[in-house]
C-alpha cells in the first residue's frame, strides 16, 4: 500500500505521504464491506400478517398454538420474498389472532408502511381470534409448499415478486423494473395503482438493485389518471374524495422527489398527464420514437401537476412549458428529446434491446457511487419540489371540484356509448 502511494506521490513532504496512504487504506477497508456478499435474504416476518377471505376450511376445529407457533416459525425459514401483499396479510393475522380487533390510533398518511400495515390489520374487523390463527397457519402452509416447488424451477436472479395486482415487479442483473400492468387500458392509473406503485418503490428503494426502471406493459406508458377514478361517487362524497385524492396524488408524487437510487423511465409508447410531469422527476428518461407526451390538462378542467409547474418552465422555458402545459399541446418523442424532458429516443423495432442493454451496463457501476452522486443532484431542489408538490395537490382537489372538471370527466366517459 505505502509502496503504490509512494509511487503516486514521488516528490511528495513525506507527512503527505503518509497522511495519503492513510486515506487510502481506509477507502479500501471502507469498499471492501460494499463487496461483502449480501446476506440471504430470511427477513423474520413474524411481525408481519392471511387474508379475511382465506376461509374457515379447518376454522371449526382450529388450530392450536402449537400449529400457530410452528407457522411463525416456518415463516421465518422462507427462501422466497412472498411479496408486500402477502406479508401484510400475514402482519394482520398475526395481530389480529394474537391482539384481537384493531384499536390502535390510525398512522399519518406519511407513515406509508404503519399506515398500510394498520390498514390490512383494521380491515379484518371483528374476526375471531381463532379464525385468523387458523388462516395465518393456512397462508403459511401455502407459502411453504409454494416456495419449495418455485426454488425448483426459478433462478435466484430473475424473481418475479409477489403481491401486486397492477403491476409486474422483476428484479435481475442489479435492475429492478416496476412494469405497469392494465395494457387493455392503455396503463391508465386506477388508485389502487398509485398505490401500488408507491409500495414497489419503496421495496425498491431498500433491495439489493442498483438502479430502478419504470416502464409500460403493452402499447402505451401509460394514459395518465385513470378517469374512472372520478366516477361512482355520491354528492355528499365528492369533497371528502377530492381531499382524499389530493393526499394521495401528493404522496404519490413525493414518493418520485424522495426515491433515493438512479431511477430511469423506458417510456414504450405515448404517455399522457401525470405519467409526463413526472418524468422530470427520474434521472434518465429512455422514449421509443412511438412514444408521444401528452398534457391536456385543460381540456379537462385540471391543472399541472408531478411538479411541472416548476420543473418545465425551468427545463424548457416558459413558453415551450405553456404549450404544453395551458394548452396541452401534444410533443414527439423527438419534440420532447429537444425539450430536455427526453434523455435519448430509441427506434422503436430496437427500443428494448439497446434500452436494457445500456442499463445492464450501467447496473455494473459501483452502486453507492450512483446513489450518492444522485442525491447531491438531486438534493439541491427537494425542498422546492415539495412545496410545488403540496401546492399543486392543494389546487387540484379545488379543480375536481369544478363544474369546467366534471364536465370533461363526463364527456371523456360518455364518448364511447355515442360512438
Ligand atoms: C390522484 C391522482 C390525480 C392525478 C391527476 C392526474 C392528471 C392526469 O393524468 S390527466 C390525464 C388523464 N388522461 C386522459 O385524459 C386520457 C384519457 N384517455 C384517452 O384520451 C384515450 O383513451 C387514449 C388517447 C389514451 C387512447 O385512445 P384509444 O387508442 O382510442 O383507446 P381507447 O380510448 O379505446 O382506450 C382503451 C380503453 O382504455 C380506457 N382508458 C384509456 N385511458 C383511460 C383513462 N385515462 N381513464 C380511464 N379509462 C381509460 C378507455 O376508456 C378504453 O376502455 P374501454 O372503453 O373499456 O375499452
Amino acid at each position: 500500500m505505502a509502496g503504490v502511494t509512494g509511487r503516486l506521490v514521488r516528490g511528495w513532504c513525506p507527512r503527505a505521504v503518509r497522511r495519503l496512504s492513510l486515506l487510502l487504506t481506509s477507502i479500501l477497508q471502507c469498499l471492501s464491506f460494499t463487496f461483502l456478499p449480501v446476506a440471504k435474504f430470511t427477513q423474520p416476518f413474524s411481525s408481519l400478517q392471511v387474508p379475511a377471505q382465506l376461509h374457515m376450511s379447518k376454522t371449526a376445529m382450529g388450530a392450536s398454538q402449537k400449529d400457530f407457533e410452528s407457522a411463525m416459525n416456518q415463516v421465518k425459514l422462507l427462501e422466497k420474498d412472498p411479496g408486500n401483499e402477502v406479508k401484510l396479510k400475514l402482519y394482520a393475522l398475526y395481530k389480529q389472532a394474537t391482539e384481537g380487533p384493531c384499536s390502535t390510533p390510525k398512522p399519518g398518511v406519511f407513515d406509508l408502511i404503519n399506515k398500510a400495515k394498520w390498514d390490512a390489520w383494521n380491515a379484518l374487523g371483528n374476526l375471531p381470534k381463532e379464525t385468523a390463527r387458523q388462516n395465518y397457519v393456512d397462508l403459511v402452509s401455502g407459502l411453504s409448499s409454494s416456495s419449495d416447488s418455485s426454488s425448483q424451477v426459478k433462478p435466484e436472479a430473475d424473481r418475479e415478486q409477489a403481491g401486486y395486482e397492477t403491476l409486474v415487479m422483476t428484479s435481475e442483473d442489479g435492475i429492478t423494473k416496476i412494469m405497469l400492468n392494465r395494457p387493455t387500458k392503455m396503463n391508465a392509473l386506477t388508485t389502487q395503482m398509485y398505490q401500488e406503485i408507491m409500495l414497489a418503490l419503496e421495496a425498491a428503494s431498500k433491495d439489493d438493485s442498483t438502479i430502478t426502471v419504470l416502464t409500460g406493459n403493452g402499447s402505451y406508458f401509460s394514459s395518465g389518471n385513470d378517469l374512472t377514478n372520478f366516477t361512482h361517487i355520491s354528492p355528499d362524497e365528492i369533497e371528502e374524495k377530492a381531499r382524499r385524492g389530493a393526499i394521495l396524488l401528493r404522496d404519490f408524487v413525493g414518493c418520485f422527489i424522495d426515491f433515493p437510487k438512479p431511477l430511469v423511465a423506458a417510456v414504450n409508447g405515448p404517455a399522457v398527464g401525470i405519467s409526463v410531469t413526472i418524468l422530470r422527476l427520474f434521472d434518465l428518461v429512455y422514449a421509443s420514437d412511438r412514444a408521444t407526451f401528452h398534457t391536456p390538462f385543460s381540456h379537462l378542467g385540471q391543472t399541472p401537476e408531478g411538479c411541472s409547474s416548476y420543473t418545465f418552465p425551468k427545463l424548457m422555458g416558459p413558453g415551450k412549458a405553456a404549450e404544453m402545459l395551458i394548452f396541452g399541446k401534444k410533443l414527439t418523442a423527438a419534440e420532447a428529446c429537444a425539450q430536455g424532458l427526453v434523455t435519448e429516443v430509441f427506434p422503436d423495432s430496437t427500443f428494448q434491446k439497446e434500452v436494457w442493454t445500456r442499463l445492464k451496463a450501467y447496473s455494473k457501476l459501483p452502486r453507492n457511487a450512483l446513489r450518492i452522486s444522485k442525491q447531491m443532484i438531486r438534493n439541491h431542489e427537494k425542498e422546492k419540489l415539495h412545496a410545488t408538490n403540496a401546492e399543486e395537490s392543494r389546487i387540484l382537489q379545488e379543480r375536481w371540484l369544478s363544474d369546467e372538471c366534471m364536465n370533461a370527466i363526463m364527456n371523456f366517459l360518455s364518448r364511447k356509448a355515442k360512438m
